[in-house]
């Protein structure tokens, strides 16, 4: 991470989000270690070698209609007024089943997924005949091939099915377990500690005193670490008291890596930045952005990763959206660490800083079968407000250099919630 330079006037400048970024990740490396799970207890982790298809798939051509399956030269001529009769030789189910051939002149039942019959080249659905059971009436001349399903037209024994770094979801499990996998080499999940500091936080639910706030921070980050595919391995709250932060540093359980809420920025009680910075291997900076201006990520004596997000609860979300997420998925081995984004309609104008990349939580709508957004709160960019969230859909994403977002113009957004 670059060190920042005080300034002249002893403010720092601002860090470039990106620069920012790749300070982090340059100072993260996948964990490594490689484990091996069944295919039920698959989603949601990342895949840490590729994985090839153990067989054909299809493994054997077979019928994709319930229907008749014929010689296609039989029934060349077949038409609803002059259909052609043929005698059925077999009853053909999905499931085990015996070698069956059929000869001229002859057709077998047959369902969907069931063994095509040698001899046969084409099957005639069921509507398009008589549904005889001993003869059946053909009513229509099928292609040839016609609804056959052939041995590896998906995948061939020894394809490639899945790729080292991704996420196994539900398509890729199941694309797995019909390439004949049993099981998949999986990366190990990162263990993340979760600590959010300040005296004026309470228990979600605990009656509020003067002064004294319900602590979001610690479960927002403990539902996004999750949502990310890491464990939460504690979470904590913490007075604003260096003793305690210390005490908590010094006797800490094994993790892979930190993140602190709060406590971060320039008060007389910021303890995480106080404590932190006496370690001297934790960086501070003001990234050009909004919210999320000041960070702090180094590591602690042992070599754990330690990010420090400012405290008001948007910027937790947005600082955890662009520095930590991608720190995670790469300890992870995720091939992609960037979320895919897409431009969609402002419904309505707002100004951004100028000079700050800002992240301003929205809302998705629909306008003329265009998909729109517009802030998610009437307050817009406040980090402060946290009951936005609730109906905030991701973020637009303002580039720097712009200072007003104008109702029509597109904007790129991420789709986090
Ligand atoms: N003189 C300056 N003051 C501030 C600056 C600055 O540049 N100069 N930056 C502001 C910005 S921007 C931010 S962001 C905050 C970040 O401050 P901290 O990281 O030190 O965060 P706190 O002061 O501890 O808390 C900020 C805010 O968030 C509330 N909070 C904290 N933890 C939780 C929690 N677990 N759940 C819900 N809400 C929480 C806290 O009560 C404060 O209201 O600094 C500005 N100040
Ligand atoms: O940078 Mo703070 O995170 O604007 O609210």
């Amino acid at each position: 991470m670059s060190t920042i330079p005080a300034a002249p006037d002893g403010v720092e400048p601002l860090v470039p989000v990106q620069e920012h970024l790749e300070g982090i990740l340059s100072g993260i490396a996948p964990l490594g270690r490689v484990e091996h799970v069944r295919l039920a207890d698959a989603a949601g982790r990342t895949l840490a070698t590729s994985v090839d298809a153990l067989v054909d798939l299809p493994s054997f051509d077979n019928s994709a209609m319930d229907g008749y399956a014929v010689r296609q030269a039989d029934v060349a001529a077949a038409s609803t007024d002059h259909p052609v009769v043929l005698t059925v030789v077999a009853d053909l189910a999905a499931g085990p089943a015996a070698e069956v051939a059929i000869g001229p002149g002859e057709a077998a039942r047959i369902m969907t997924g069931a063994p095509i019959p040698s001899g046969a080249d084409a099957v005639v659905p069921v509507e398009r005949t008589d549904a005889g059971t001993t003869r059946v009436a053909i009513r229509q001349a099928p292609r040839p091939s016609q609804h056959l399903r052939r041995r590896g037209e998906d995948l061939h024994a020894g394809d490639r099915v899945l790729t080292a770094g991704m996420e196994l979801g539900a398509g890729r499990i199941a694309a797995a377990a019909a390439a004949g996998l049993a099981e998949l080499p999986v990366t190990a999940v990162p263990q993340v500690a979760v600590v959010a500091t300040g005296s004026e936080l309470v228990e979600p639910g605990a009656p509020l005193g003067r002064g004294l706030i319900h602590d979001s921070n610690s479960l927002l980050l403990a539902s996004l670490v999750a949502e990310a595919g890491c464990a939460v391995s504690e979470v904590l709250r913490l007075p604003d008291d260096p003793r305690r932060l210390r005490e908590w540093i010094g006797g800490r359980a094994p993790c892979d890596a930190i993140v602190f809420a709060g406590g971060v920025s320039v008060g007389a009680h910021d303890v995480v930045r106080h404590v932190l910075a006496e370690f001297g291997t934790v960086a501070f900076a003001r990234v050009a952005m909004q919210p999320g201006k000041p960070q702090a990520f180094g590591t602690l004596p042992g070599g754990t990763p330690v990010f420090g997000l400012p405290g008001n609860p948007v910027s937790v979300a947005v600082s955890f959206e662009a520095f930590v997420r991608p720190a995670l998925l790469t300890m992870l081995g995720r091939a992609q660490v960037r979320r895919p984004s897409w431009h969609v309609v402002a419904e309505v104008g707002w100004c951004s800083p100028a000079g700050r990349r800002q992240y301003m939580p929205i809302a998705l709508g629909s306008r003329d079968g265009r998909t729109t957004a517009r802030p998610a709160t009437a307050g817009g960019a406040g980090s402060h407000l946290a009951g936005g969230l609730a109906a905030a859909d991701g973020f637009a994403i303002v580039p720097e250099h712009v200072e007003v977002v104008a109702a029509g113009d597109l904007v790129e957004v991420a789709i986090l919630w």
